[in-house]
């Protein structure tokens, strides 16, 4: 059961709101993301976030064998030993948002720390054009260790989650999932990845229809589906989600591969929505019919494509900001300032937040 966030402590944010010293509404999505912040944390004001904590879910897929990858996949190995030693873009990003980073291996194609690897299915996801991406069994353990992951980082004191992703060919499975759940065509939903060019991209939208006829057999299932074309770290990644949610956890969504995961992790427990915040809109046509579906409004837009989380740990920054606004500011009233008219006060707080 997904708990619902706090009615009183947002009812309070929204009023606080009008009484603070600027013209109601004139901070715009700012006071809505902090009637957000004050609803999860079930109080008013707010604090901004302590203990933010991302954790990357590294996997690559076989389906980057055909060409769908402007990468190899020996990349995935040696990004995750990039992330640990801290050179990673999530890593800068998380730094300036105060947040810290953990990378967990769910399915490399190689080897990696033994730190990193305690939760690892296997080498390697399979390739979901031709085969399932996992076994049953392997699709139950990689849910279980994503929900064992959030669980471990809640009771360590994270106040804040963000699910990262790194893999090279995960855009094409996440693709698939998007489509399955959404409706959505192959030509709808395949980006450029990290950069594929046209041939690539033809490729990559074949699979996507291979995997898809598949998939759409089991999209009402979401454990059948992630076995047949997710992957270790998409069915991790949903049990993150589904389980941060049910914890009563806030979570910052970041692009299009988390996204997939999401829509995933919302047929887990249904209302887990209403914990996650979007982050941004990634380039990629996935990730806007993800937020249409969900029916979140990002954060930002600043044309990001990279995933580990960085579109994310990107708008953290905003996000606390707009903490500190209902922390930090006085009132009408504390600072002898008049208040609005009557005729003036008009609706204090812009909608769209998915509340
Ligand atoms: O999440 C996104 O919005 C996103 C968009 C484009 C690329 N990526 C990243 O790029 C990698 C997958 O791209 P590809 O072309 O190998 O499927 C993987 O490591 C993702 O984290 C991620
Ligand atoms: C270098 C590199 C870093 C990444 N981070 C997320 N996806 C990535 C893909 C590549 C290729």
């Amino acid at each position: 059961m997904v708990p619902q966030p706090d009615e009183q402590a947002h009812r309070q944010a929204i009023a606080r709101h009008g009484e603070l010293t600027k013209p109601a509404g004139s901070l715009g999505r700012l006071e809505e993301l902090g009637v957000w912040v004050a609803a999860r944390q079930g109080v008013c004001p707010p604090r901004p976030f302590a203990r933010p904590r991302v954790v990357v879910f590294a996997g690559d897929h076989g389906v980057a064998d055909d060409g769908v990858s402007a990468y190899p996949k020996e990349v995935t190995a040696q990004m995750v030993a990039n992330i640990r030693s801290g050179g990673a873009a999530v890593n800068a990003l998380a730094a300036n948002a105060g947040a810290s980073v953990r990378v967990v291996d769910m399915a490399v194609d190689g080897t990696t720390a033994e730190a990193v690897s305690a939760h690892k299915v296997r080498r390697s996801s399979g390739a979901l054009h031709t085969e399932d991406a996992l076994t049953p069994e392997q699709a139950r353990s990689a849910v279980l260790a994503g929900r064992t992951l959030a669980d471990e980082e809640i009771d360590a004191g994270a106040d804040l989650l963000v699910a990262g992703d790194m893999g090279i060919g995960n855009t094409t499975p996440a693709a698939v999932l998007t489509a399955a759940l959404t409706s959505s065509e192959p030509v709808a939903v395949v980006g450029r990845g990290t950069g594929i060019d046209d041939a690539a991209w033809m490729r990559k939208t074949a699979a996507v229809r291979d995997g898809l006829r598949r998939a759409r057999r089991v999209a009402h299932d979401p454990l059948a589906l992630l076995r047949t074309a997710g992957g270790a770290d998409l069915a991790a990644m949903a049990g993150f989600l589904a389980r941060a949610s049910a914890r009563g956890t806030p979570v910052i969504l970041d692009g299009m591969v988390v996204g997939a995961a999401a829509l995933v992790a919302e047929e887990l427990a249904p209302g887990a929505v209403r914990w996650w915040l979007a982050g941004h809109r990634s380039v990629e046509p996935a990730a806007s019919i993800v937020l249409d579906q969900l029916d979140l409004r990002p954060v930002l837009d600043l044309d990001m494509r990279l995933g580990e989380g960085s579109g994310a740990v990107t708008a953290l920054p905003v996000v606390n900001a707009a903490v500190r606004v209902l922390a930090e500011m006085s009132t009408f009233a504390q600072a002898g300032i008049q208040g609005p008219t009557a005729d003036e006060a008009v609706g204090p707080v812009a909608s769209g937040s998915g509340d």
